[in-house]
């Protein structure tokens, strides 16, 4: 993809791009956007190409393009969206075991998740085709799939298509991956299994020439403190949004970790190394003392 990095110029608002999956709810819903900047919104692969084409300034990218992508793009030393284990919102759903894949279908949103599914198949030994095309998990089985690939929030109502309802005392930590002839294999789950470390789907990402404000940074950094703090409120409204039970989102929202700590850090270099072996070095922005 060419990609034209445009600095903005002195006059030009601070340009954001959202990912508006719910799973950064907890951090942008709190969010007082700072005078100078703009937000649009739109699913990973649109924001991706916003900002490598210099549409944006920062957004929250795909981990898989900031990698492929690090001469020229830094992130938040501090920010992330990452999981230990289970995600339950990036979902290989299939109707034969893993190793009769033949063909998968590919939600057109990702590229983390789906560069994720390569490696996965790769460290198993499996290499079924990948075809990208967008529809529900059921309807693309019907059309002949046998595995179909979906993330956010989509990929979690149709996980619980498949395995709800949960009964009202079901146990959070060992939810269902199974329903009828449908296993929902969870990426990150298989991540964990293979290394034993978090995943890291997504980093705020900058063009090395254009960080962002001081004022944009703080913010973000006060909205995720209120709305970790909120998280039941705030699983409440998606949860209503969603037609899931608060219970479900708020487990879901509490399992991600957004602060890009040492073993998100580790498990994100993990992934780099086997996704893009040589990469560039991954830079860290600078830490502004809020
Ligand atoms: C956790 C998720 O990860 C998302 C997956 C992404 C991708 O596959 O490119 C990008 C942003 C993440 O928020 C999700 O989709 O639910």
């Amino acid at each position: 993809m060419a990609s034209v990095f445009t600095a903005p110029s002195s006059a030009a608002p601070y340009r954001a791009g959202w990912i508006h999956y719910t799973n950064v709810a907890p951090i942008l819903d709190p969010l007082e956007v700072p005078p100078g900047v703009s937000v649009v919104t739109g699913v990973p692969t649109e924001m991706n190409a916003a900002l490598l084409e210099g549409r944006v300034d920062i957004a929250n990218i795909s981990v898989a393009e900031f990698i492929r992508h690090a001469d020229r793009l830094a992130a938040l030393p501090d920010f992330s969206v990452s999981v230990l284990g289970q995600v339950y919102s990036v979902n290989l759903f299939h109707t034969v075991p893993l190793p009769e894949l033949r063909r998968v279908a590919l939600t057109a949103q990702s590229a983390t998740s789906v560069a994720l599914l390569e490696v996965l198949l790769r460290e198993w030994g499996l290499s079924p085709t990948l075809t990208r095309e967008e529809g529900t998990a059921q309807e693309l089985l019907a059309r002949g799939y046998d595995g179909v690939l979906r993330i956010g929030d989509s990929a979690l109502r149709e996980w619980y298509e498949v395995v709800g309802p949960l009964a009202e005392d079901a146990s959070m930590t060992r939810l269902p991956h199974q329903g009828g002839a449908v296993t929902v294999t969870d990426l990150s789950q298989e991540w964990y299994r293979l290394t034993g470390q978090p995943f890291v789907f997504a980093v705020w990402a900058y063009r090395k020439d254009a960080p962002p404000p001081p004022d944009l940074l703080r913010a973000m950094r006060g909205a995720r403190r209120q709305g970790l703090g909120e998280l039941g409120a705030i699983a409440g409204r998606h949860a209503q949004r969603l037609e899931l039970p608060q219970r479900v989102v708020q487990h879901y929202l509490w399992n991600f970790r957004y602060h890009l700590e040492e073993p998100d850090r580790r498990g994100l270099h993990r992934f780099a190394d086997l996704l893009l072996p040589g990469h560039a070095p991954l830079e860290w922005g600078p830490q502004i003392t809020p």
